[in-house]
């Protein structure tokens, strides 16, 4: 079957589209990459997001055309990547614009923008949406959903294989080996911090808005990274607390990076004639930079040592934050998930591709051993083009 994965993630660059055609064992199916395209929101609309993920308040009226306009590109990449609407089904993500995790007894609950019966119109093809709720109805996290996917789509190896997310927050997926005494173990996952959502809005904060993340790491690498800093901050709850656990911006959004950039300026040398203010900002981004890898190497610390780390997501294309990995995940190959042809930002695409065609053989897409929902569910919901 030949489905269109959309997906938009929590850094709102944009929308990644792939389409794929699925055959065979729903667990381990046969899967071919037929095309991709990536459109990038309208800045107003991308800034509109951001802000609305970091709690600014919207009228009904303007969430309204927020839905719209984001269902409306999400439409146009579907058109970009299928032009001959070759594709039978879609899956699509929607866009996150908050996400509240289980508490104790508290159900957690999560919100991805987007008018599925919209889109079905626009596309003229069945929708799938709304992938977290039944995970989340069921007392899970909702997140991350890829595990599952990752086991399906890239498949295991003689060791603990670990597949990383590089997007505005980090996920890690740990394999179990094909073989040995661990091969019957169940696929973990779970959210690991701040990948880019900080490093973005610093960057956007320190160059006057001019830019939106630090391309390829080049200015945090002017910096000194502040390892007293990383040691304390990797003591708090978060980065504590054992799986299940998901996060979003409500933890690693503006309020969070004000309160780190206090801390770095509290302990940092007085600017001068020889440390300009220039340095201040690259010592920052040095250190979150340093922050989101060793946030992943501190969990890679506790569990199963993988014999690999597969990079995704736009953070694979920052050579410092994968020179970071390199040296505090000592022992571990890290290596781009696109050496197994699934380039960064196809991944989370094609997982949510199949999610749609498993929703469609109503096969149960979550793994309750990582999001501790109560039991596997069929997950999405299924909007038809109007008659
Ligand atoms: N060339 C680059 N150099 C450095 N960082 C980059 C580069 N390209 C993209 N990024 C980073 O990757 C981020 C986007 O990654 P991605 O699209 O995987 O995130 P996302 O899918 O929106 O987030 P999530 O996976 O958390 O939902 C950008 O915000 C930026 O920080
Ligand atoms: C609520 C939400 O959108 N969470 C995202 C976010 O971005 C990365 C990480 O946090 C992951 O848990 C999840 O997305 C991926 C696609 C997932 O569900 O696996």
């Amino acid at each position: 079957m030949r489905v269109l994965g959309l997906m938009s993630g929590t850094s709102a660059d944009g929308v990644d589209a792939v389409l794929a055609s699925f055959q065979g064992p729903l667990r381990r199916p046969r899967w071919r990459l037929l095309a991709r395209a990536s459109l990038p929101y309208p800045e107003p609309l991308r800034q509109q997001l951001i802000g609305l993920g970091q709690g600014e308040l919207l009228s009904a009226a303007a969430l309204l055309e927020l839905a719209e306009a984001t269902t409306e590109v999400q439409a146009a990449a579907a058109r970009a990547c299928d032009p001959q609407g070759s594709a039978e089904l879609v899956g699509c993500h929607g866009q996150t614009v908050w996400h509240r995790p289980p508490v104790g007894k508290r159900r957690g609950n999560s919100w991805q923008l987007l008018q599925g019966p919209l889109l079905a119109a626009l596309v003229q093809r069945p929708v799938v949406f709304d992938f977290r709720a039944a995970d989340l109805a069921l007392g899970g996290q909702g997140a991350p959903l890829v595990p599952p996917a990752d086991e399906a789509l890239i498949g295991r190896c003689g060791g603990w294989r670990a597949v990383l997310n590089l997007g505005g927050i980090a996920n890690l997926t740990l394999l179990p080996p094909r073989c040995g005494p661990d091969r019957h173990q169940p696929v973990r996952g779970w959210d690991c911090g701040p990948a880019n959502t900080l490093l973005d809005l610093a960057v956007h904060r320190f160059s006057g808005g001019s830019r939106t993340y630090d391309a390829d790491g080049a200015w945090a690498r002017r910096g000194q990274v502040n390892e007293a800093l990383i040691g304390r901050w990797l003591q708090e709850p978060f980065f504590q607390q054992v799986p299940p656990k998901s996060t979003g911006r409500e933890l690693f959004g503006r309020p969070d990076l004000e309160r780190r950039l206090e801390a770095l300026d509290a302990v940092r040398q007085p600017a001068g004639p020889d440390r300009p203010a220039e340095g201040e900002a690259a010592d920052a981004l040095a250190t979150l930079t340093a922050f989101s890898a060793a946030a992943v190497a501190q969990e890679l610390a506790h569990g199963p040592r993988p014999i690999e780390l597969l990079v995704a997501g736009g953070g694979a294309r920052n050579g410092l934050l994968i020179e970071q990995l390199r040296r505090r995940c000592r022992g571990v190959i890290v290596r781009p998930l696109a050496d197994l042809g699934i380039a960064d930002s196809d991944r989370e695409a094609l997982a949510f591709a199949l999610l749609a065609w498993w929703h469609h053989r109503n096969h149960p897409g979550n793994a309750p051993e990582v999001t501790g929902a109560r039991r596997p569910t069929v997950l999405g919901v299924c909007a038809r083009p109007p008659g």
